[in-house]
């Protein structure tokens, strides 16, 4: 059985007479255990979906169903409040009560009686309490007062909270974005360590790619209240199924395809730098082969091989080096091939700038994709490749 399971979710907000739909027929299982993000822009629905499932937003459509009980139906005119859907929430500002010690913030739910469970006996919630902070590595706080803490430390407290309880299901919204990079980092991988050492099952919104690559298991990409690919996060990154995801999920070269012929072991694309030689794989979402259409060719930054030999043709051109950015481990390359600019990365600085190169990329890491980013995210007017560099 799913933890969580939702169908036809739809929540339109009216302000100022204007209707906004920010969820539309949204649909989404969550299995036991499972940790599954909920990433895209901003506005893209993600927060009012987690806020539906919660209880704390009341939808216009749909159903939804945790552990087996429906909790809300426009059909039926089911709604159970939040306290007793037995879920906890983790929410970006740690809310955490400044007037309480530490102790007495992360024993609060058991005190009255909040989640699926009766309210804890006495003895018991003081057991409790020391064995989730030392699981949290916040033992040494209990007495402290929220004030005393640092922002990592207060968002540890507000996790304690939520899984003193021993919720079966979480729910995250964007709970690391007030954190500097390094301590996000370090959460990231402690918030994935205790899921699977507790066995929650996590439902996490963001719009922050990294954070979703490297706690999902499942990743549901959201653009405009509907999810347009789901997938584990491989999938995600290295089959996306259009420009959107492709771009979202991570840096990337796409050139638009003028023209698609199907040759042995794949497809040729005609594009600005010319012809791409494409693998197969890349074939099953585009349908008829034939009309080029409204498609482009994707190459991740990383998949591109820089060299100073080479041969023109076969997936090889040449290039000149027109800027290079130094990250310590990694070096980014803005190759001109023709009037297109491409982006590569390198693990070292081998090449300098204005040198002539030459840039290969095997087929099986060229993807012919759906659509093709708007003129205005292109380098410049008259460059055929649109790219993102890293953040
Ligand atoms: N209370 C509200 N009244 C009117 N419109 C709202 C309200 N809450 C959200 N919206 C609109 O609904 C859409 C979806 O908002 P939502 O907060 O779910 O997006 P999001 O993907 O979580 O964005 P962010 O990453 O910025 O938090 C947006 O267009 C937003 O402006």
């Amino acid at each position: 059985m799913s933890v969580v399971r939702v169908e036809g979710l739809s929540k339109e907000f009216v302000s100022h007479g204007a209707t906004t739909v920010a969820v539309d027929n949204l649909d989404l299982t969550l299995e036991r255990g499972e940790f599954v993000c909920l990433l895209g822009p901003s506005g893209c629905g993600k927060t009012t979906t987690l806020r539906a499932i919660a209880g704390l937003e009341a939808p216009t459509g749909g159903t939804i169903d945790i552990a087996g009980q429906i909790v809300y139906s426009s059909e039926a005119g089911t709604y159970v409040p939040p306290e007793r859907r037995g879920l906890g929430m983790v929410f970006q500002s740690y809310a955490v009560w400044p007037h309480m010690t530490v102790a007495d913030n992360v024993g609060f739910p058991l005190r009255h009686g909040i989640g699926k469970r009766d309210k804890a006996r006495h003895g018991e919630i003081d057991d409790r309490v020391a064995r989730i902070l030392e699981l949290m590595d916040c033992a040494h706080l209990a007495r402290r007062y929220p004030s005393e803490l640092s922002g990592g430390q207060q968002q540890r407290v507000a996790l304690a909270r939520t899984l003193v309880y021993e919720p079966d299901l979480l729910l995250f919204d964007e709970p690391l974005s007030n954190l500097d990079a390094k301590l996000r980092e370090r959460m990231r991988l402690e918030l994935r360590e205790l899921q699977q050492r507790l066995g929650f099952a996590a439902l996490y919104v963001t719009h922050d790619r990294e954070e979703a690559l490297s706690l999902s298991d499942r990743i549901l990409v959201m653009r405009d209240g509907v999810v347009i690919q789901a997938g584990t996060p491989e999938e995600i990154y290295e089959q996306p199924t259009d420009v959107f995801v492709a771009d979202f999920i991570g840096p990337v070269n796409l050139l638009p395809i003028s023209e698609l012929r199907r040759s042995s072991g794949g497809v040729v694309a005609v594009t600005g730098i010319g012809e791409v030689m494409c693998a197969d794989s890349s074939l099953p979402q585009l349908g008829a082969v034939g009309s080029a259409g409204e498609t482009s060719v994707l190459v991740r930054p990383g998949s591109l091989v820089v060299d100073t030999h080479g041969e023109p043709g076969a997936n090889c051109w040449e290039a000149r080096v027109e800027g290079m950015t130094y990250l310590g481990d990694q070096v980014i390359y803005a190759l001109r091939v023709g009037r297109v600019r491409l982006i590569a990365t390198a693990p070292t600085r081998g090449r300098t700038q204005g040198e002539r190169v030459f840039v290969t990329a095997q087929p099986d890491v060229c993807r012919v994709v759906a659509g093709r980013l708007p003129a205005d995210r292109s380098a410049s007017v008259d460059e055929a490749a649109t790219f993102a560099v890293p953040a």
